[in-house]
Parts: C-alpha cells; sequence; structure tokens
C-alpha cells in the first residue's frame, strides 16, 4: 500500500475545503483528480505533502503517518514528495540550470547554498534531467526568458532533480496553450512511465485526464464522488462531479484546441 488517506478534512474558518475524504493508492499510477474551481483538489494535494496541515483525519505513506510528522522529518517527507505548480514558482531571474539545482537544496549544506557551490556531477546530472525533458538549449538562459511550457518544464526538471519517490502537479498546465500543454502533461506522463513514480495530478479538463490517467478521482465540495478509469466517466459522472445540469458540455472542460473551436466555447469554462 502506498497512500491510505482516512477521513482526512482541511477546515478553513469559512470552509471544510476536503471533507472526511477515505482514499488508497496501492501501486505506482498516473492518477488524476477533477473537479470544479472550489472542490477542494488544490487542498488535498497540499496536505499530502503538508504544505496544508490536515484539521483532522490520516494520511500514511507505506504504513508511515505522515500527517503528524514535524521538523527534520516532515523536510524530508516533502523532499521525497515533489510539488509542480501551476505558476511554475521558478526564480525569474536566474538561469535555467540553477533554478534545476534548486531541487537539491534539502541536502547541501548552508554554506555551499550561501555560494551556489554545486557539485559537478548535481550540474552533469541537472542538464542530462534538461535533455531529457528537451529543454537542454536553454539551460544557460534567465527563466524569465522561456515560455510558460518551457518554464513548466524546467519546473518538472527541478521536481526530478530531488529524486522525489512522489510527483504532485497541482493544475500544471492551467497556463499554458494546447500544445504546451500537451508536451507539459507528456513529461509528466513519462516521469510515471520511465522512472515508475507516482504522480498525482490536478486538471480542469477531463479530456486531459482521460486521455493521460490510469485512474481518475472526482471531487465535489470537498469529498470524493467518483474514482474509477476514463472509460467509466461517463457524461453522468461528469455532470454529477461538476455538479451542472443537462446543458453541460464536456467541451466546456477541454483544453483541445478542435473541441474549443467546434464548439465555439471558451476554455474552462466549467471549472
Ligand atoms: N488558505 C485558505 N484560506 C481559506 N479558505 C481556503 C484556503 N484555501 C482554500 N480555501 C477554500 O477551500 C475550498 C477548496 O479550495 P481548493 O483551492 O482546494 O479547491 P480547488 O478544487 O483546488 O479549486 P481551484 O480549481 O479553483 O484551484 C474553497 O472554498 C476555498 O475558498
Amino acid at each position: 500500500m502506498l497512500f491510505q488517506l482516512s477521513g482526512l478534512t482541511k477546515k478553513f474558518a469559512t470552509s471544510t475545503a476536503v471533507d472526511q475524504v477515505d482514499l488508497s493508492v496501492e501501486r505506482s499510477q498516473f492518477i488524476g483528480i477533477i473537479g470544479a474551481s472550489g472542490a477542494g483538489k488544490s487542498t488535498l494535494l497540499r496536505m499530502l505533502n503538508r504544505l496544508n496541515d490536515p484539521t483532522s483525519g490520516t494520511i500514511r505513506f507505506r504504513g508511515q503517518e505522515i500527517s503528524s510528522l514535524t521538523g527534520a522529518e516532515k523536510r524530508a517527507w516533502q523532499s521525497r514528495c515533489a510539488m509542480i505548480f501551476q505558476q511554475f514558482n521558478l526564480v525569474p531571474r536566474m538561469d535555467v540550470v540553477s533554478n534545476v539545482l534548486h531541487g537539491t537544496l534539502n541536502r547541501r549544506n548552508t554554506l555551499a547554498t550561501m555560494f551556489n557551490i554545486y557539485p559537478e556531477k548535481d550540474i552533469h546530472h541537472a542538464i542530462d534531467i534538461l535533455e531529457r525533458l528537451g529543454i537542454s538549449e536553454h539551460a544557460a538562459k534567465r527563466a524569465q526568458a522561456l515560455s510558460g511550457g518551457q518554464q513548466q518544464r524546467v519546473a518538472i526538471a527541478r521536481a526530478l532533480m530531488q529524486d522525489p519517490q512522489i510527483v504532485l502537479a497541482d493544475e500544471p498546465i492551467a497556463s499554458l496553450d494546447p500544445m504546451n500543454a500537451q508536451i507539459v502533461m507528456d513529461s509528466l506522463r513519462s516521469i510515471h512511465d520511465q522512472d515508475g513514480k507516482l504522480v498525482i495530478c490536478n486538471l480542469h479538463t477531463l479530456d486531459t485526464a482521460r486521455r493521460y490517467c490510469d485512474r481518475i478521482i472526482g471531487m465535489r465540495a470537498g469529498r470524493v464522488v467518483f474514482d474509477g478509469t476514463g472509460d467509466e466517466l461517463t457524461l453522468s459522472a461528469a455532470r454529477d462531479i461538476y455538479g451542472a445540469d443537462s446543458s453541460f458540455s464536456e467541451a466546456a472542460t477541454s483544453t483541445s484546441v478542435d473541441v474549443l473551436a467546434d464548439h465555439k466555447m471558451p476554455e474552462l469554462a466549467i471549472a
């Protein structure tokens, strides 16, 4: 058993973002979490790597209780569990390789960090990862000089540099055009296929979830209301997740240029 979530709940002052979630992840998969805005997807992901603390309930990984870790143990968990964000979270004025090398920060001493000293093998490794993601020719550029899709691949490279067991991605393609979205999703999928890592990815769009995910979890108002494969995600299941009526159209949650052009729908209208 990898993850075992029991009664996981997160309350904020005025809302319950995640409400009594029970979930098991038995093996390494590519898992997508879908749901309307405010359904609790980000909060769930942020609890898994302890950016948010649960109000109640437990998170176990390989039997270890994660929700109660503190100090060095909590930081060690966070380095096993890399996070990719919608807005990339790179240091814009810093070059691409240095941004990737930041993924090793947790295992370097303060002096090395202060003087930006990296072992040569780490630098080679960073460039290998950039090459794998198809962006090594940008290694010396400042991160801010790259397109959104390229910056997100740098963020994925930084996550890989930390050699995590789990990769969490919080709407990694929400700021990207469809072509870059596909490149970034292909990169994330390859991390699962080639490296066998567990990837859990929040997504706005049903077609992306169906295309890339082995398992799709649907959230509505903090609860898990769907857990199945892309084939099982029927139109009626989707309506249930999004709380939409019969006027709900899949095109409204599509990233595909063709579908959007056909239906003249604004991108991500529902999510
Ligand atoms: N730091 C916070 N303080 C107060 N309320 C919060 C906080 N973070 C999230 N919430 C609330 O918790 C609920 C779930 O938010 P969350 O961001 O997890 O949803 P989401 O499904 O990821 O939405 P989106 O797709 O818009 O990111 C929302 O009602 C939100 O307003």
